[in-house]
């Protein structure tokens, strides 16, 4: 038995009482005064810890007594005007300090509190040491119009990927869907989100164009906390990974769509590939610089002229930057395909599909720094289907079929640390999960849907202004 406790997490006692028959004599009013200061103690610790709720009840039973029911009624009514009135005129304070702070102590109490060492042990969050048992310790509930954060001090030897592993059927235990742990600010602590309702469920409608692009920031969506996502297009190639009817058009489109300021003025060039015939790219023609469609041997060539353009642009840039900066002359060229595999695995000629993987691995592996960024949707991430998965530094994973294609697009572990793109309903398109810089687990994310009249719309207002600009020549 060691002689000093170093777990710092709630130690199970063995058995309810712990009795053990004294070796010397001990009178009985002793023993019973010893109980009684015991759960003196005890009944006073709980009193402070649950203010909220013992203070309004002692301030209640005292004005009963001193001043009789009729002024408790009053004072009842008072608060409960006053309460009203704030929430009539000042909703959002009212719920942030006044409604959620409360149900969060109430939920923490009555939904985490009563279960929480019996779902530990049988979540396997528990552990047993030196004949004791320790559960992890409940810190903190918090609430929101979405559901509960919960954060929890683990024990040693447990890290946030436990909890991830563990976080649905701790939902479960807690009556609660939906469930994810992600690492708090210090390292000994896990903060688990359980929902109660889904804060993506809404579409999201078409976010405001800028006049000038933010490449280091385009908002493209909202993360699952409210905020805006935002995707960091220098230096980075896109990868959009989904089912089919998963939305990975809306993702393609609200990238163009924070991009068309740059389109308008000629700071930003679009290259466009659609190999299953134009279908879902053609509303944006005016937007695009090329469009390439249907035909493997056409695209084949524009790919080649992309490297051309590609290398040209590094030879100038040799020993003068190490960043291309865009300017009207030598804008930023952004190539979008819309389904990748259709270029690299189902091309039946092989000498195409070599010419077109070749420029591929090219553009990939060398435009970043020169302002080349290709932008790429699939259906099937796995490896034959897209060689050059590891060359995208940016990943979106959208709803998939198979819950290993998560790890196989966000890269390993990431299904386990919450990107359960496999578990996103078919009723959610456009919901998807994308790792962002600084943060270990993956966020979820609900991008912006553009319909056939904004993408024309779109089209409309923000055609290229470079004399070449011609639907006719443009579209191959
Ligand atoms: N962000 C979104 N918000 C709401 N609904 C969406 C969103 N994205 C797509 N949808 C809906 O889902 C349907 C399919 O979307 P989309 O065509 O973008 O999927 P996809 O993954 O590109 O499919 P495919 O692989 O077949 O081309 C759309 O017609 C639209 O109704």
């Amino acid at each position: 038995m060691p002689l000093i406790n170093v777990i710092p997490g709630d130690k199970i006692p063995t058995a309810p009482f712990n009795v053990r028959l004294p070796v010397c004599r001990v009178p009985g009013w002793l023993l019973a005064l010893w109980w009684l200061l015991r759960g003196l103690t005890r009944l006073t610790v709980l009193a402070v810890r649950y203010w909220w709720l013992t203070a309004p009840t002692v301030a209640a039973a005292w004005i009963r007594v001193r001043y009789g029911w009729p002024t408790l009624g009053a004072v009842v009514l008072v608060l409960t005007a006053v309460g009203v009135a704030w929430w009539r005129l000042h909703p959002s304070s009212w719920w942030r300090f006044g409604c959620y702070p409360l149900v969060g102590r109430w939920r923490r109490l009555w939904v985490y509190r009563r279960r929480w060492s019996s779902v530990m042990a049988t979540c396997g969050l528990a552990m047993a040491f030196a004949g004791e048992r320790y559960v992890p310790q409940l810190l903190a509930v918090r609430c929101d119009r979405f559901g509960d954060r919960v954060t929890v001090r683990m024990l040693p030897g447990q890290i946030p990927d436990d909890w991830g592993q563990a976080a649905e059927r701790l939902a479960y235990a807690f009556r609660l869907r939906d469930g994810r742990a992600a690492s708090a600010g210090r390292p000994d602590r896990v903060v688990l989100h359980f929902n109660r309702r889904d804060p993506l469920a809404a579409t999201v409608a078409p976010l405001p164009v800028p006049e000038v692009p933010d490449l280091t920031g385009l908002a493209l969506g909202v993360q699952e906390d409210g905020q805006l996502y935002q995707l960091r297009l220098a230096g980075s190639h896109v990868l959009i990974a989904g089912a089919t009817n998963s939305g990975k058009g809306s993702v393609i489109w609200s990238l163009l769509r924070s991009l068309a300021g740059g389109i308008r003025s000629g700071l930003v060039e679009v290259w466009a590939f659609d190999p299953k015939g134009g279908m879902e790219l053609a509303a944006g023609v005016p937007l695009f610089a090329r469009f390439a469609y249907d035909d493997p041997d056409s695209m084949a060539g524009v790919l080649e002229e992309a490297v051309k353009r590609m290398r040209q642009r590094a030879a100038r840039l040799r020993g003068v930057t190490r960043q291309h900066v865009p300017t009207a002359d030598e804008p930023l060229l952004v190539l979008v395909v819309d389904e990748l595999a259709a270029l690299t695995a189902y091309i039946t000629d092989r000498k195409v599909r070599d010419r077109i993987r070749e420029s591929l691995g090219l553009l990939l592996s060398q435009g970043r720094a020169v302002g080349v960024h290709v932008i790429a949707a699939l259906q099937d991430p796995r490896k034959d289907v897209l060689p050059f998965r590891d060359l995208f530094p940016t990943r979106i994973g959208l709803r998939m079929t198979e819950p290993e294609q998560a790890d196989m697009v966000l890269g390993d572990g990431a299904r386990d640390r919450g990107a359960v793109c496999d578990r996103i309903p078919e009723t959610a398109p456009g919901v998807g999960y994308v790792v962002l810089d600084g943060r270990r687990e993956p966020v979820r994310v609900r991008f912006s849907y553009l319909t056939d009249d904004d993408i024309r719309h779109l089209g409309r207002e923000h055609r290229r202004l470079t004399p070449d600009t011609d639907e006719s020549e443009v579209t191959r």
